[in-house]
């Protein structure tokens, strides 16, 4: 019983310890390999830690929503083609398909989850899987069942696998009652949709497992992502990627915000890097385990400007999505990202000016490029 004696100390000491100093605390724990589904007996047979690897061999859930394919391009090109599976329960589109591995994953299917991990040597895994705001309070069950059964299940495979876990979070993890403008990484979360309250049960038991079992749990908390060559899932900030769109094809745009609606956004560019700087931060350049991110803040109304300095007849009407609405009016208008800045040298890229033109450029040329075919 010598494990179960040294587990309780432990368990003991972290809880006597309040503090966040529990880097003793996590080396011990880490020496047990004790695994929260008791898959004691051979879980450090089966760890495989990042040090034996030249590389990461990385696994992307989720990855065919706005974000995965463009990060999956980016960790190929550092780490080799090879080194970076993609994973979703949809069928990739032709490019994705031969640009480098895919593999089907549900993360609501543990054994399936487990047997990708080992089967491929998987070093650090990147869980993209969610419903995101406005399609989660369309199906509150099934995003109750993703975002929540579906992380325990990561967290699971990633302690037992001695894994690098890196989930996002969101600016939708703070509510009315947190501080908006700015919002700091430290303060109260009582968002009011399931997708809030599924991110911040996230973001704790991430840090739960970081300190209890010692896992190498990441989280960045994104704005709003803009992005030209995808589309968003179903969120509230998906306005500020549909009038790019609806300004070079149409010259009209409707929004379902109001005009005032100051929230945190940033270009995907930005978003990407940014999760593999924290990625490859040093652990000990980390002073906690989720940081806000930012880029920039703005409303539909100054969107519309800047858009409008490239596209002047572009016209934009309001027409309000009641639910859009009340979610955005509950999320923080600037967010305070100086943590991040201060430890591992965050830093972004693209504000308003820069944003627009860019996505105006790659939207301007695709859209010549289809109507030349
Ligand atoms: N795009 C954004 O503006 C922001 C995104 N995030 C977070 O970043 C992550 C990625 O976001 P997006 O790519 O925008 O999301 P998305 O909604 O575009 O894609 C999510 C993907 O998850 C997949 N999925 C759903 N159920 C699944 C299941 N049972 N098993 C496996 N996969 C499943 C979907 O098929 C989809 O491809 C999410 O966790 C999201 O919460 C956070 C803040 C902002
Ligand atoms: C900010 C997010 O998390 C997402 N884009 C959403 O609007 O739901």
């Amino acid at each position: 019983m010598p494990v179960i004696r040294t587990l309780s100390k432990v368990a003991k000491q972290a809880l006597l310890n309040p503090g966040c100093g529990c880097q003793p605390i996590t080396v011990a724990v880490r020496t047990i390999s004790f695994s929260p589904r008791q898959v004691t007996s051979d879980a450090s047979f089966h760890s495989v830690s990042f040090s034996e690897t030249d590389h990461p061999k990385v696994l992307i859930t989720g990855g065919l929503g706005q974000l995965g394919v463009g990060l999956a391009k980016r960790l190929r090109k550092r780490f080799g083609n090879n080194n970076v599976i993609l994973s979703d329960i949809r069928k990739p589109p032709s490019h994705v398909f031969h640009s480098g591995p895919f593999i089907y994953s549900d993360i609501l299917d543990y054994k399936n989850l487990r047997e990708i991990v080992v089967n491929n040597r998987i070093t650090w895994l990147v869980h993209y899987s969610a419903l995101l705001s406005a399609v989660g309070e369309a199906n509150v069950s099934l995003a109750r069942d993703v975002n929540i059964t579906g992380l325990h299940n990561i967290l699971d495979i990633a302690a037992e696998h001695g894994l690098r876990l890196f989930v996002p979070s969101t600016i939708g993890a703070f509510g009315p009652t947190s501080p908006r403008n700015p919002t700091p990484d430290l303060c109260v979360q009582r968002p009011r949709t399931i997708y809030g309250v599924s991110k911040v049960h996230a973001e704790l038991m991430g840090e739960y497992y970081h300190h209890r079992y010692g896992l190498d749990f990441r989280c960045l908390r994104y704005p709003g992502i803009i992005s030209a060559d995808s589309q968003p899932g179903g969120g509230t900030t998906d306005y500020a990627v549909a009038i790019f769109h609806d300004a070079v094809k149409t010259g009209k745009f409707e929004c379902n915000l109001k005009p005032e609606t100051r929230l945190p956004m940033m270009y995907i560019d930005d978003c990407l890097r940014a999760t593999v700087e924290m990625m490859e931060a040093p652990a000990d350049t980390l002073s906690m385990r989720t940081y806000n991110i930012n880029a920039m803040s703005f409303s539909p109304e100054e969107l519309a400007q800047e858009v409008q300095k490239q596209l002047p007849d572009l016209e934009v009407t309001y027409d309000i999505d009641q639910v859009r609405q009340a979610i955005a009016d509950s999320w923080p208008m600037n967010f305070d990202d100086s943590n991040a800045r201060n430890d591992w040298g965050w830093k972004h890229d693209y504000d308003l000016p820069e944003l627009v033109q860019t996505m105006l450029n790659y939207i301007g040329s695709d859209s010549r490029i289809s109507q030349a075919n």
